[in-house]
């Protein structure tokens, strides 16, 4: 069986998370909403500024009004907040950054070019051209403007920029509910003891966590045993779960139930890819209900979340640009052919190049604790000191 390419993976992927019906909707406060995905356009309903105001601490005038060294009273002081009276002829306002013009001014010189006398009058110490440091109305929305389009997750910078709309609430697409089970005799829960043969289940949280950051759902599964018949009967029992991330079970060996069962009772869509680590995933459905099996490997597992589980996610939650920022870096190490399959390599940016961080076999975790991202070699390649190199950074991969 010919290992399926990465790319054809993917868009097999999003195809299938394309065609699934979108989620519903739901109003949440906006301190609820972090991460969720805006459903609607959000709409400016006011010009913002909603008036023209000063960018700094200093005097309001009429810009025709000033000569280099001439002094001017100073007819009001306005502070941000409040309103101003119009600025009376041939005086000047003091003002205050984000407090509003008064009528009649239309510049703003910064106090430090300006001398306080003592008889009340302020001196300027040079002409102000208008406009000067005036933030005019509407300068960053007009009233109908799209200030965020459906489609895009919602951060502390789009939940503030919801916040400065005047919006207490925000339109989003309801959380998925991604069910996660983790496959093999030989695993324990962290905090009890170990048997002979036993390891702890890392795959879990790590699963676990990453969701919680894409705000889905999780339906913990807990442990399944190597066993075809419990198998059956726990996917069996899915209720009201949009989607089945699995871990483990998927390759040939005896006790991998999972991808038997599925490949059996189920329906599969494709089954081994060319991707190092990886190459068991498996993509499928149990009584409707799609299936990603991600290898048991620890590592494996990681990657396989990161580079095709999460822009499907990210694609069933309606985000319109699913996948993650990657930049090209020169690589500081030297790999034969990788092989058919495409490898993805845990390094560390050192002075902006890719430092290979110790085995890569995909059982060790532990050096992805200290890579940056996952460097990516492409398909039938080797690499050499000084050759360019995609690079995913964990910072974008784990967002
Ligand atoms: N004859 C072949 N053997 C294997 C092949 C192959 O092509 N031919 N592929 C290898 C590759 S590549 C991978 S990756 C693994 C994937 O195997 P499974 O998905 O079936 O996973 P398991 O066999 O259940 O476990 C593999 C490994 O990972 C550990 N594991 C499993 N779950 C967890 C967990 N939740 N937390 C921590 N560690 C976990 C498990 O103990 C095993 O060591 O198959 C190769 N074999
Ligand atoms: O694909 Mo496996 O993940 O190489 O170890
Ligand atoms: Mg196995």
């Amino acid at each position: 069986m010919s290992l399926l390419n990465v790319d054809t993976a993917l868009q097999i992927l999003l195809e299938q998370a394309q065609s699934c019906a979108s989620l519903g909707i739901e109003e949440l406060p906006l301190d609820a909403a972090e991460n969720r995905v805006l459903a609607e356009p959000l709409l400016a309903q006011f010009a913002m500024p909603p008036w023209p105001n000063s960018s700094m601490d200093g005097y309001a005038v009429r810009s025709t009004e000033v000569q280099a060294g001439q002094a001017l009273p100073v007819s009001q002081k306005i502070f941000a907040g409040h309103s101003p009276e119009p600025l009376a002829e041939g005086t000047c306002a003091r003002i205050f950054t984000g407090a509003p013009m008064p009528e009649g001014a239309d510049a703003v010189e910064m106090q430090e070019n300006t001398e306080e006398l003592n008889d009340g009058t302020v001196r300027f110490m040079q002409t102000v051209p208008t406009a000067k440091f005036v933030r005019p109305k509407g300068q960053e929305a007009m009233p109908g403007d799209v200030i965020l389009p459906a489609g895009i997750r919602l951060g502390p910078i789009e939940l503030a920029m919801a916040a400065s709309l005047g919006c207490a609430q925000v339109t989003v697409r309801r959380q998925l509910r991604v069910a996660v089970v983790s496959t093999g005799d030989e695993l324990v829960e962290p905090g009890q003891p170990l048997a002979p043969g036993q390891i702890y289940n890392s795959n879990r949280t790590m699963l676990t966590q990453s969701l919680h950051r894409l705000s889905c759902a999780v339906i913990d599964m807990g442990i399944l045993p190597d066993n075809a018949q419990l198998t059956r009967d726990r996917l069996a029992a899915m209720k009201d779960v949009d989607l089945l991330i699995s871990s483990g079970g998927v390759s040939v060996g005896e006790a991998d139930y999972l991808g038997q069962v599925i490949r059996e009772e189920g329906e599969l869509d494709f089954w081994k890819l060319a991707l190092k680590p990886g190459k068991p995933f498996t993509l499928g459905r149990y009584q409707g209900v799609p299936v990603l099996g991600l290898p048991g490997n620890p590592t494996s597992s990681l990657v396989t979340f990161l580079l095709l589980a999460r822009p499907y996610i990210l694609t069933r939650m309606g985000v319109t640009e699913p996948m993650a920022q990657h930049f090209v870096v020169p690589v500081n190490f030297a790999m034969p052919v990788a092989g058919v399959r495409r490898e993805f390599i845990r390094v560390a940016l050192v002075d902006g190049r890719a430092e290979k961080l110790g085995n890569q076999c995909s059982g060790i975790l532990r050096n992805a604790t200290q890579a940056h991202g996952l460097l990516e070699l492409p398909e039938n390649t080797s690499c050499a000191v000084g050759d360019q190199l995609r690079f995913w950074p964990f910072s974008s991969l784990l967002n």
